[in-house]
């Protein structure tokens, strides 16, 4: 049996739309993602369980997972009889790449399975393709994260889909998850088709300085420079309280604050410890809405999706 291990991942970072994403992982050890397992059998099969599992599709042709198996054989040429088995432990509609971790899980282990037929580009490729069929636009900034960790760039130009970006080891990511539920498509569906000059200069004035920044190890601008002028003005009403969150967070000591994806999970930027358990216990009691909601503090996954 393989058994693959995809972790959750922030879409946008904030600051690139569409075009940074970052792997991320508790530090408490706890696995935020998904987990697929795979191995022999007669006829295809899909079990489902996990903490989400109530929340998936009924149907198994509607579950991304099913639809990777497909559209692996067929790229392949051959139908594979296997049994796979979705452990389902990322919110859906969450912010937080849950179907791109499905998406990543599934590819991979069936690409072990395969004995590796596919190469990155390849791979990364169909899990493009296959995040584009469910949110209603292909966008990498989930995928690759979860598929290759750290702080990724969407480069877009095949064979360079993404490359890694250095981030800062000081960083902790505080996630939380309000407990309800936001659809990618949809909060794509409410951002505008164009945009201002203005808007276009700030955007690339923001997202060239935070890279630089990181390259050049300027943790404080890097975080001053974390400014989303694309999505979180159209988005933030999705939210409960974020201004309110936001400010309190940036009180207690945090750097940054911004929308994690599409949200309704928000991730907080904080450079120790002490500060990253103050903004969880604001954001506990501040931010999430009901018993699904969860906190984690995080750091950057540098792994991806590993087989476990
Ligand atoms: N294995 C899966 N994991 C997550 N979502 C799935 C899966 N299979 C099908 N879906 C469907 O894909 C959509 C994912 O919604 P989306 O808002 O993109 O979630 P997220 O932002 O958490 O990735 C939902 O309609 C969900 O029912
Ligand atoms: N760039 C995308 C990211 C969506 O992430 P998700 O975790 O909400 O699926 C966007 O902002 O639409």
């Amino acid at each position: 049996m393989i058994t693959v291990y995809a972790p959750a991942s922030i879409g946008n970072v904030g600051v690139g739309f569409d075009v940074l994403g970052a792997a991320v992982s508790p530090i408490d050890g706890t696995r935020l993602g998904d987990i697929v397992s795979i191995e022999s059998a007669e006829v295809f099969s899909l079990d489902c369980q996990g903490t989400f599992v109530s929340k998936l599709p009924p149907k198994m042709e509607d579950n991304i997972v099913y639809q990777c198996w497909q559209r692996f054989c067929e790229v392949l040429g051959k139908s594979l009889p296997v049994h796979m088995i979705l452990e389902k432990n990322m919110p859906i509609g969450s912010g937080l790449g849950s179907s791109a971790c499905s998406v990543v899980a599934s590819f991979v282990a069936l690409n072990e399975y395969a004995n590796r037929p596919f190469d990155e580009v390849q791979l990364l490729t169909l899990m493009g393709e296959l995040e584009g069929r469910i949110s209603g636009a292909v966008h990498y900034d989930n995928v690759a994260p979860c598929y290759l960790g750290g702080l990724q760039i969407i480069l877009d130009e095949p064979p360079q889909i993404s490359q890694s970006v250095p981030s800062f080891d000081n960083w902790y990511w505080v996630m939380a998850y309000p407990g309800i539920k936001v659809s990618t498509a949809e909060a794509r569906a409410i951002l505008p088709a164009q945009y201002s000059r203005a808007n276009i200069i700030d955007h690339g004035r923001y997202f060239a300085g935070f890279i630089h920044a990181c390259y050049t190890k300027q943790d404080k601008l890097a975080a001053k420079l974390m400014q989303d002028v694309i999505a979180e003005p159209y988005r933030q009403s999705l939210l409960p309280n974020f201004k309110q969150v936001r400010e309190q967070a940036i009180e207690l000591g945090a750097l940054a604050m911004g929308i994690s994806g599409s949200g309704p999970t928000v991730f907080t930027i904080c450079d120790s410890l002490e500060i990253a358990e103050k903004v969880a216990s604001l954001m506990q009691s501040g931010y999430i809405q009901n018993e699904e909601g969860f906190v984690h503090i995080c750091q950057l996954n540098t792994v991806g999706t590993s087989r476990i």
